[in-house]
């Protein structure tokens, strides 16, 4: 898999490079798929019902507004996207069990952590484009993550 430098000095400007500075939680550093996306504020059910369906090497997108109040994804729901096969989740907000998520062989990305818990009422939308970093993630669009950063590679 080619990693984030080598798509921009490919594409150049037309790949979009997120300037949200996400630590890297999950096993697998670099990992790639067409993106789902939700958008949900201190509030993680959504998540973890769409980390319920089959992954299918896709890439979870979450806008949690960039909140690190709340964890938005802890070590089990990580563990249920791992089961269900999805390549990793992106998340502008924040997550818990730092330690267990490291050795989850799954991407994992974030902007921090914090052990509260997020509320689950299910609020929240999925499938719509959302925007974080100068980063516009349409549904269904390439996002390759890695040490370097996130990038959405041009629709073909
Ligand atoms: O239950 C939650 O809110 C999130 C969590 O801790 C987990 O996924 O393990």
């Amino acid at each position: 898999m080619t990693n984030t430098a080598d798509l921009y000095d490919e594409y150049g400007e037309r790949l979009q490079s997120c300037d949200t500075q996400l630590r890297q939680y999950g096993g697998t550093a670099l990992f790639s798929g067409p993106a789902v996306t939700v958008t949900c504020f201190q509030d993680n059910a959504l998540l973890k019902s769409v980390l319920s369906e089959p992954g299918e090497g896709r890439v979870l997108v979450v806008d949690g507004g960039g909140s690190v109040h709340t964890a938005l994804m802890g070590d089990i729901i990580a563990g249920l996207a791992v089961d269900n096969g999805w390549s990793g989740v992106i998340i502008n907000g924040a997550v818990r069990d730092v330690a267990a998520l490291r050795k989850l062989p799954i991407g994992i990305k974030a902007v921090g952590s914090n052990p509260r818990k997020s509320a689950k009422t299910g609020a929240g939308e999925r499938d719509v484009v959302v925007e974080f970093g100068g980063c516009r993630f349409t549904p269904g669009a390439r996002v390759v993550s890695d040490d370097d950063g996130v990038v959405v590679l041009p629709s073909a």
